[in-house]
């Protein structure tokens, strides 16, 4: 019987009593014919919110409210009620369930797997004896730890990979995939590539999707708009348990770009120039939307490099709302809905993805396209960006002394001087790839500069494209030739130079154009020096031998000279080695979840701004299979001389009784960067629980409370004065319980902490057990799901061959 069992209690997002409650009940109490019929009546009364409607026993309301979000999604309800933007659409779309305190237990559509964040994932679904709940939304390959080369010789990844940890964490995902029964593109699939680049391409990555995996270039998935971020492992855990995750909603933030881009001018300089206004904690705790004439004007893939980097600029997630651009990109690819009426159904769905007119974000930027020129960076962080005609900052002209201190240390790191033209400062190699770009429209933008040029003498330049389908259609367009040619190393899909996980690396010294999309100290290999650049500047880099404006590019008269790629084959100092070893003992099993109440001792003054994860801890440890043991490897390059591997004794937490310290207090945006949660693992490991900083990035801030971790947000001049208790080696003492920071000299000091959170930290809860808790609500959302959303359930690739396609992923240039 349509109503039965209608309660107008539902809560919303917020926690709050739902208002609309009360029209929904009655639109269901009078079960009107059809369920869509019941919508109506009700959308007409006042407008709904499909998540609201999720009541278990109450399928017609369920369905009915579903229906009637559509129906006000496309204008047909009220006008002027429950303006949303495109992120709280998706958000509230997805929501299983809403606790008092405002987290949402989301749907996830879509969850991409690599080899470096799941061992530790499988191996907590293995040790509870929990399966994969959706096989069929999941999909694995390798990335970060495959070598570059030639693949002619391959014939299993025990054979092929010389790399000790890289060739263990390769080859537990081989097995994990097997056990659990997900999809996977191994090294031997021409499918196989970086996980952001393969998953839109086979159409994974759909519009309107949920779409997580343990990494934060997640965000590239945005541009179709889909809501994507990046996880960590015990979220890449929790998704795979249970296919939910448990979220707070963002705030929403709009960047507007308008204009006609000059020519030369790309998606990378626009986001570039984007993070260089905002600054990397710009987007902190934001979803992204970009919107503008500019942005409709681009293709899918420079979209894509656009999201990428939505995280460089502090923001969970970036999203562009799809258009007919995004629909014709979709059409025909692998495991994008059929065409005919599973196509109709999604699509008609899609086009109400768009944020309504008058909705209101919390943070606006507006950028004029015609601004930007070819834009890169000088220094070690992706804010730090000029354009080509610019000059590196003289910290002297700068006000601010922590800001004067970050520009000091990342000049002298970055082996420049203050006010240096940007333009003519030469470099060692060269690297086109990452999932920022690699794709078949960036290599044909290399090969567009480089087309009858010669990379010049003193530069090594490669190209690494993004997955297999892309060096076979680049290879079918002549476009490796072109860059082979011109001196370019033209190598097998991975991450490669991007994170140097593998034995593509920069040596000490080296400076690279690099089209990727983080230049943090070390990024590249240990001393190496990375400017961020355009595909287009990093060939015209490559040929004219120095950072040049791709707008004049010099005359091809130089002489090639591409250096034996055994030079990146680099043995492992002998520093880091010891280390290894020391992490390979501590290395234990699974860690439970321990409980924080309060936490006293000596404090430790860390102050140095933008503490990235690659500084917290950096590649070279990240190839383990296991959570534990990791603190000898934590700040590994503050901490230890990377020649001799003896401690660096003026590092704080080399001296003294600060060597034990449990609490850091921090400068500001503290672990910015990858979504690592070895970052995590490695400070807990060494001992500390507690950080203290002025903000934090979004994805580091939520891996520590899944590690029985105390990350605390003051303002900065309480954390100045925390600061100073740190120096003078008085202790501290964080009392979660009663939520303050007792200070040396008895003043308490109140903190927030979100009330779920703590109760979890207080009892030592775990996640995962709480949600499948909620199986029910799991279950009718599932149910409601297959039947207005068929589209999302994955068809999997289980039944399909590879010649499935309907057509190639790439049309013809
Ligand atoms: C290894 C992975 C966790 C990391 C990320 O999250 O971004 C990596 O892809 C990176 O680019 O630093
Ligand atoms: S940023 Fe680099 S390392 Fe991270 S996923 Fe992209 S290509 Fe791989």
């Amino acid at each position: 019987m349509r109503g039965k069992g209608c309660v107008p209690t539902t809560t919303t997002a917020t926690g709050r009593a739902c208002p609309r409650a009360a029209t929904r009940a009655r639109a269901c109490a009078k079960g009107k014919g059809s369920p869509a019929a019941a919508a109506k009546a009700a959308a007409s009364s006042g407008g709904l919110r499909a998540q609201a409607a999720v009541v278990p026993g109450c399928r017609a309301q369920q369905v009915a409210c579903k229906v009637a979000y559509h129906l006000e999604a496309q204008g047909e309800s009220d006008p002027g009620q429950g303006l949303r933007t495109l992120y709280d659409k998706i958000f509230e779309d997805h929501t299983i369930d809403t606790s008092e305190d405002g987290t949402a237990l989301l749907f996830v559509d879509r969850h991409l797997v690599h080899e470096v964040t799941s061992p530790q994932a499988f191996e907590g679904l293995r040790n509870a004896g929990r399966p994969v709940r959706r096989t069929d939304c999941t999909l694995a390959t390798v990335d970060h730890n495959v070598p570059t080369t030639d693949r002619a010789t391959f014939d299993t990844v025990e054979n092929f990979i010389q790399e000790t940890d890289s060739r263990t964490q390769v080859m537990a995902l081989e097995e994990n995939v097997k056990e659990f029964g997900v999809t996977y593109f191994g090294m031997e699939d021409t499918r196989q590539g970086i996980v952001h680049v393969i998953g839109p391409e086979q159409g994974f990555t759909l519009p309107g999707a949920i779409c997580v995996c343990g990494d934060s270039h997640t965000a590239t998935h945005g541009a179709f708009g889909a809501l994507a971020f990046g996880i960590g492992t015990s979220e890449v855990e929790h998704v795979m348990a249970t296919q939910t995750l448990l979220q707070k909603k963002s705030m929403n933030m709009k960047v507007q770009i308008d204009g006609k881009l000059q020519p030369g001018v790309v998606s990378k300089d626009v986001v570039l120039h984007v993070i260089g206004v905002i600054g990397t904690a710009g987007g902190n705790g934001c979803c992204i939307e970009f919107c503008g004439s500019t942005v409709r004007d681009m293709s899918m893939e420079a979209r894509m490099a656009m999201s990428n980097m939505a995280i460089e600029g502090g923001a969970r997630a970036g999203l562009v709302a799809p258009d007919e651009t995004t629909f014709e990109y979709l059409q025909g690819r692998p495991l994008s809905p059929a065409m005919g009426p599973d196509w109709d159904k999604a699509e008609a769905y899609w086009r109400t993805l768009r944020t309504d007119e008058g909705a209101k974000f919390d943070k606006e930027v507006y950028i004029n396209a015609e601004d930007i020129a070819p834009t890169l960076t000088w220094g070690t962080s992706p804010q730090d960006t000029t354009n080509i005609m610019g000059k590196t900052p003289d910290p002297a002209k700068q006000e601010d002394p922590q800001r004067a201190a970050g520009i000091e240390r990342a000049l002298n790191y970055m082996g420049l001087e203050p006010d240096t033209p940007l333009e003519g400062i030469p470099v060692d190699k060269v690297f086109i790839g990452s999932c920022t770009n690699a794709r078949i429209e960036d290599v044909r933008l290399a090969a567009l500069v480089a087309k009858g040029r010669k990379v010049a003498a003193n530069v090594y330049a490669m190209v690494v494209p993004g997955s297999g389908l892309v060096k076979q259609q680049a290879e079918a367009e002549g476009l490796d030739q072109i860059l082979k040619e011109a001196g370019f190393d033209w190598r097998e899909p991975g991450c490669s130079m991007c994170l140097a996980m593998n034995p593509d690396k920069l040596l000490p010294g080296e400076r690279c154009a690099s089209t990727s999309n983080r230049n943090f100290e070390g990024r590249q290999g240990a001393g190496g020096r990375t400017h961020l650049v355009s595909p287009a500047m990093a060939a015209a880099a490559a040929v004219a031998g120095h950072l040049t404006d791709v707008r004049k590019l010099l005359p091809d008269s130089m002489d090639m000279s591409v250096l034996d790629s055994k030079e990146f084959l680099l043995p492992v100092a002998p520093a880091e080695r010891a280390v290894k070893e020391k992490v390979a003992e501590r290395a234990g099993g699974g860690v439970g979840m321990p409980k924080f109440t309060t936490l006293k001792g000596i404090g430790a003054k860390l102050d140095i701004q933008n503490i990235d994860t690659d500084m917290i801890i950096p590649k070279q440890f990240l190839k383990t299979i296991k959570r534990s043991g990791l603190g000898v490897s934590a700040f590994y390059e503050l901490r230890y001389d990377p020649e001799t591997g003896e401690e660096n004794p003026d590092f704080i937490l080399n001296n003294g009784a600060w060597r034990d310290s449990k609490i850091i207090v921090a400068g500001d945006n503290f672990g910015c960067g990858s979504s690592r949660e070895h970052a995590p693992w490695a400070i807990n490991d060494f001992g500390v629980r507690c950080i203290i900083s002025t903000s934090f990035s979004d994805i580091f801030f939520n891996n520590c409370f899944k590690n029985g971790m105390l990350p605390i947000v003051l303002e900065n001049d309480v954390v100045r004065e925390l600061m100073a208790d740190c120096d003078s080696g008085e202790d501290l003492e964080v009392d979660l319980p009663n939520q303050v920071i007792r200070r040396p000299n008895g003043q308490e000091v109140p903190f927030p902490v979100d009330p779920f959170r703590k109760n979890c930290l207080v009892n030592g809860l775990d996640d995962i057990g709480l949600t499948l808790q909620k199986e029910d609500k799991i279950a009718a959302f599932e149910r409601i799901r297959d039947e207005y959303y068929p589209f999302f359930n994955g068809i999997g690739y289980s039944h399909l061959e590879t010649s499935h396609f309907d057509k190639s992923p790439y049309s013809p240039v």
